[in-house]
């Protein structure tokens, strides 16, 4: 893709992103920059990558056809008013971060200007990100195709309603935290029973990623795989009833609304 990306912020999701569109060859290094306060950070990932670095985030504003604002919420408000003079009219602003929402965006940059709000995982670091988008009336059809592209090089895509953005993080951008946790808890009732705790972890995470894999590769309900483990009378019953009587999936539910509701409470208007 012949477009210039910058991006502001170069922390753990800006790594995932600059090494989805360098690795799959989408982008050429000359045509990416980064700009962090911490420099030690930017040299480490232009000598990874050859992509350009500055410490100046005017810089990488007058450099994008792309600028992906990569920082915590709440350096928002400093970001763009630095950069506010640097976005271009034809500069696509796409944004990651929790409770930042389009309308945040154009009341800071102007009504013209053409904003891709999305969430996006962790696992983008190891390509199998989760990436939701959706785009302000300013966007064209191309331009959305192309911060599509740009999401697919590190993962999965969907296109969704912005009243649904706020959502996303409790099912697939928060997540990973939880099956991290899961996978932790699993790997250490091992240990209990003397699994090495190495082993324990690769055949916890390898169990985790093979029933994804079922999920997404059968069309099956998750319930209906489920039942296809549990031997009547046999082991996975009984894992199954004390998880219930433990309110497993209760639990899980209470933890999708907290994050609900937190991301909700940090909408910036
Ligand atoms: N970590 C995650 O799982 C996910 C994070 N996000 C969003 O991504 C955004 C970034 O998160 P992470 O990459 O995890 O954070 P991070 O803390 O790893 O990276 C943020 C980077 O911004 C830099 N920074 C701080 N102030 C700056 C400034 N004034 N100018 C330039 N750079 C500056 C920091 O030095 C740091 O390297 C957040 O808004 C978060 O909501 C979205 C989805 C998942
Ligand atoms: O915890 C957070 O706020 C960010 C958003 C999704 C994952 N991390």
């Amino acid at each position: 893709m012949n477009k210039k990306v910058g991006i502001i912020g170069c922390g753990n999701m800006a790594s995932a992103i600059i090494g989805g569109i360098i690795q799959s060859k989408l982008i050429s290094p000359e045509n990416v920059i980064v700009s962090d306060r911490d420099y030690a950070k930017l040299e480490l990932i232009s000598k990874k990558y050859g992509i350009k670095i500055t410490k100046d985030n005017t810089e990488v504003a007058n450099f994008s056809d792309i600028l992906i604002l990569a920082v915590k919420p709440y350096i928002h408000d400093v970001i763009l008013e630095e950069i506010k003079n640097n976005v271009k009219s034809d500069t696509v602003v796409v944004t990651i971060a929790a409770g930042i929402d389009i309308n945040y965006i154009e009341t800071k940059l102007g009504q013209t200007v053409k904003v891709i709000r999305t969430m996006p995982n962790t696992p983008a670091l190891v390509r199998q990100g989760m990436s939701a988008l959706c785009a302000n009336k300013n966007v064209t059809d191309k331009e959305l195709e192309n911060v599509v592209k740009i999401f697919e090089s590190f993962g999965k895509v969907e296109i969704i309603d912005e009243k649904l953005m706020d959502f996303i993080p409790a099912i697939s951008g928060s997540s990973p935290a939880y099956v991290f946790m899961f996978i932790e808890a699993l790997a250490d009732g091992g240990v209990v029973s003397g699994i090495p705790r190495d082993k324990a972890y690769k055949m916890a995470a390898q169990a985790v990623l093979g029933a994804a894999q079922m999920v997404l590769e059968t069309g099956k309900h998750p319930g209906e795989l489920k039942d296809m483990v549990c031997t009547p009378g046999g082991t996975t019953i009984e894992a199954v009833s004390s998880l219930e009587r433990n309110n497993f999936r209760g639990a899980v539910i209470e933890a999708v609304k907290a994050c609900n509701d937190k991301a909700v409470s940090m909408l910036k208007k």
